[in-house]
């Protein structure tokens, strides 16, 4: 290190209160030797002991195609081979010779990654890289440094960039592209998140780091690398940081199966919604993943509808507030589903980091625990968010429910009455166990579902279990409720939800429109029933009820107004919406 500190100085540097030394478990770093007062230039470096993409292409003109990683890491190889004869050798040889990151990561090693985002990633980056090499090897002709490539020091070139670079920009403001350039000294300080501490280049001659709080004699001295989460710094750096603030979890919604993509893709792109990546932090969730997941999760006839008011300008359809009962409660379904699915893979793990014999294992076992445990923290958190707005949107739509308030099918932005906590991302009760069951009740209040209309209507019943045997029941759990549909529109003055048959019998809009091609499908099944429903035991219907038409509109009800859902005992359940 002495020899690295000698270099600095001789050639201008100055860090006048900052000892290089290691901590406990080893890691270089930056101690203060004197006090430092917040605005007092921590370290300062001249611009002329920058390794900058300026700097490798006046040196490898021929890389230039491959851009700046490639020319960088190939001028680092170069300097690393040529020791002592090289200007910067005090500074290559303190680099650590090995940096711990998923790249370099044994077979072993990657399956404790298993699941994860980055578990996924790593091979196609690693791809990336060998193909890049791989262009490397077929430009140089230089016979010097033909010999000093490898795979493995390009492995390492590209860690020691990821892992002390910063971008180009500082010292060519003018730059458009994103550069990456290393500043010896300037990347000797370790990573607090949220440190106070600035970057500052001085008349383009200098860059400077400038503290933003009092640090102690004997304390480490920490750069801010920004607000990073542990996949990137696990990917990049090689560490992961317990509890850190700035973690997230991506979700990727992918819509590429829905039926009705083009115009879901449509739309999307006119409420500017595209972007299909969405990062997930502790405590929030990004309100454009909602907006879009209302989309994804329309069906035909709140699809149409939507579109006509997005297409009028007098109605104020905002797609950042929920655009109905059941779009919303299908959206945070899907959701919930979304996070659970993801949850899954990374509970079953924790008993995977076996067989650690090495530090060297046991330090990367201990990143990598650190990584998933945060992903499923946020997962965890984020499902008790979900939870919670699945509880205030069926509470607001049970209230609305016993007042009546039920307006025009296909019941899209029609004026929900939620509170201003619904976008809070408030967790109000943590506990999911107690949400999963405070939301399995207020569904069966509010939901049209078969076991309710089951255990509540014997004749109902009587004629469903005449109709299927007992182990189809859970299966035609559709069917059933499109037959009860025509069943219960028979006496609407005496049903429970009187209201919502009086709206759904007046609905022909979107059948005559849309059914057109399920006439056949329809059809076949209305050959199927009607047999079991004219036999003499099946006393579900009055005489000629049973139509086709009959069949049509309460298809087309059933399809506008039913969710799915998993109940607390992990069953999947579906649903009709009343309103
Ligand atoms: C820019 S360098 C910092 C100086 C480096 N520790 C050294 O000895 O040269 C970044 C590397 O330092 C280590 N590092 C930085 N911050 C860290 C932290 N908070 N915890 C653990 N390792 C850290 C990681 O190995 C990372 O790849």
């Amino acid at each position: 290190m002495d020899e690295f500190a000698n270099w600095l100085i001789e050639n201008g540097a100055t860090f006048p209160k900052v000892k290089f030394d290691k901590d406990e478990d080893g890691i270089g770093g930056c101690y203060a030797v004197q006090p430092i007062h917040p605005n007092e230039i921590i370290a300062s470096l001249p611009l002329k002991l920058t390794i900058s993409y300026k700097l490798a292409h006046e040196y490898l003109p021929i890389l230039d195609p491959l851009g700046c990683r490639a020319a960088l890491a190939t001028f680092l190889i170069h300097e690393r081979f040529l020791g002592k004869l090289s200007f910067y050798h005090p500074y290559i040889n303190i680099l650590p010779k090995y940096i711990p990151t998923p790249l370099m990561y044994t077979e072993q090693e990657m399956s404790w990654l298993k699941g994860t985002n980055l578990g996924y990633g790593i091979e196609s980056r690693k791809e990336l890289l060998k193909k890049e090499f791989d262009e490397i090897l077929k430009i140089v002709s230089n016979g010097e440094l033909i010999n000093a490539l490898s795979w493995e020091l390009y492995l390492w070139a590209c860690n020691i960039i990821s892992s002390r670079c910063f971008p180009n920009k500082l010292i060519d403001p003018d730059d458009v592209e994103v550069k990456e350039a290393l500043f010896p000294l300037i990347d000797c300080f370790n990573h607090r998140p949220r440190q106070k501490i600035t970057w500052e280049t001085h008349e383009r001659c200098e860059l400077r780091l400038v503290a933003g709080n009092y640090i102690e004699t004997g304390q480490q001295i920490y750069n801010n690398y920004g607000a990073k989460s542990n996949e990137e710094l696990l990917i990049g750096y090689g560490f992961c940081i317990l509890n850190n603030p700035d973690d997230w979890v991506i979700i990727k919604v992918n819509i590429s199966l829905d039926p009705q993509y083009d115009e879901k893709l449509d739309l999307l792109s006119k409420l500017e919604l595209s972007e299909l990546k969405h990062f997930i932090k502790r405590g929030h969730i990004p309100s454009n993943l909602l907006s879009q997941l209302r989309v994804l999760v329309m069906n035909s006839a709140e699809l149409i509808y939507f579109k006509k008011l997005q297409d009028s300008q007098y109605v104020d359809n905002n797609i950042n507030d929920p655009i109905g009962y059941r779009n919303e409660l299908a959206m945070l379904e899907t959701f919930s589903n979304l996070l659970k699915m993801k949850l899954e893979v990374l509970l079953g793990r924790d008993n995977e980091f076996i067989g650690i014999s090495s530090a060297r294992e046991s330090e990367i076992a201990r990143n990598c625990k650190i990584y998933i445990d945060g992903q499923k923290e946020i997962l965890t958190n984020a499902l008790a968010i979900i939870y919670s707005k699945e509880l205030i949107i069926l509470k607001a739509a049970l209230n609305d429910s016993k007042s009546n308030r039920i307006l025009k099918l296909p019941f899209v932005c029609n004026k929900i009455n939620i509170n201003d906590n619904y976008n809070s991302n408030d967790t109000s009760f943590n506990d999911i166990n107690s949400l999963i069951l405070a939301k399995d009740d207020l569904l069966n209040s509010l939901l049209i579902t078969t076991d309710k209309v089951m255990k509540f209507d014997k004749t109902f019943s009587n004629a469903i279990n005449e109709i299927f045997s007992k182990e189809l029941i859970d299966s035609e759990q559709d069917t059933i409720l499109i037959l009860y549909l025509i069943y219960e529109s028979q006496h609407i003055e005496k049903s429970e939800w009187m209201l919502f048959f009086n709206v759904a019998v007046k609905y022909d809009d979107f059948y005559t429109q849309q059914y057109e091609e399920k006439i056949q499908e329809l059809t076949d099944l209305y050959n199927e029933l009607q047999p079991l429903i004219c036999n003499p035991n099946v006393k579900l219907f009055d005489k000629d009820v049973f139509s086709i038409d009959k069949l049509i509109w309460s298809t087309c009800i059933f399809e506008i107004c039913s969710i799915t859902f998993t109940n607390k005992n992990k069953k999947q359940c579906v649903g009709i919406v009343p309103l």
